[in-house]
């Protein structure tokens, strides 16, 4: 018997529409959503994963250094790829895409981390706390409550972040196993991740 979520994902997001999203992985549907804060969030559905036991997930927060300009300070775009590559295999799965970049502090104040890092050898938890921000600002929530309007309360995630299972399960989700999504490592990547293993517990040790 678990306790009642703390903030009912129900609150969370709204739905605001829908289409499909053909991609070189097959065609999705992607949804719209929009949280109590304005913020849009969207949700890439393959095949019914509302009718599976345990469909396939993916929560993905936004890079656009990584995922949309192929940055290699990160590995955020390589495992977007293999995460829709991924769903695409199985025929069936969700990819939630939360608008929650630079661990929620934005794309703005992610340039200026990054800036901190280069002139300062700051590592990415260091170079937020200097700017005034805590380490992880994200919240799952959001990406708790659309998961659940799509009908979609147990899942096995696919991460590396064990945060990210605890903060989906604290909102009410069941993640029945964690999935590691190991991709992009790179030189330039490389103290990135490490910092990700030493201070968050990422487990990046089936690379
Ligand atoms: N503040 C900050 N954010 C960063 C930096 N590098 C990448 N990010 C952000 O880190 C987030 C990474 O998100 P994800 O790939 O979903 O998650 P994760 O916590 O790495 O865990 P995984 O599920 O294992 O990938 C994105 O929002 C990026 O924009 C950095 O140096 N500073």
């Amino acid at each position: 018997m678990t306790s009642e979520p703390a903030n009912p994902p129900e609150l969370k997001a709204t739905e605001t529409g829908e289409a499909r999203l053909p991609t070189q992985w097959g065609e999705f549907r992607i949804h719209g959503f929009e949280d109590a804060h304005g913020s849009e969030h969207v949700a890439l559905v393959m095949g019914q994963p509302d009718a599976a036991p345990a469909p396939l997930v993916r929560v993905h927060s936004e890079c656009l250094t990584g995922d949309a300009l192929f940055s290699q300070r990160c590995d955020c775009g390589p495992q977007l790829e293999a995460a829709m590559k991924r769903i695409g295999e199985a025929g069936e799965g969700v990819l939630i895409y939360l608008r929650q970049e630079g661990r929620g502090i934005g794309l703005l104040n992610k340039i200026r981390a990054y800036g901190v890092q280069d002139r300062e050898g700051a590592d990415t938890v260091e170079a937020n706390e200097a700017l005034g921000f805590a380490p992880d600002a994200r919240d799952y929530g959001v990406a708790a409550a659309m998961l659940s309007t799509l009908g979609v309360e147990r899942l096995k995630l696919l991460t590396n972040n064990p945060q990210k299972v605890l903060g989906l399960e604290a909102a009410g989700i069941q993640v029945l196993e964690r999935l590691p999504i190991l991709a992009g490592r790179n030189p330039h990547n490389h103290a990135y991740l490490e910092t990700k293993a030493a201070k968050f517990g990422h487990r990046l040790d089936q690379d």
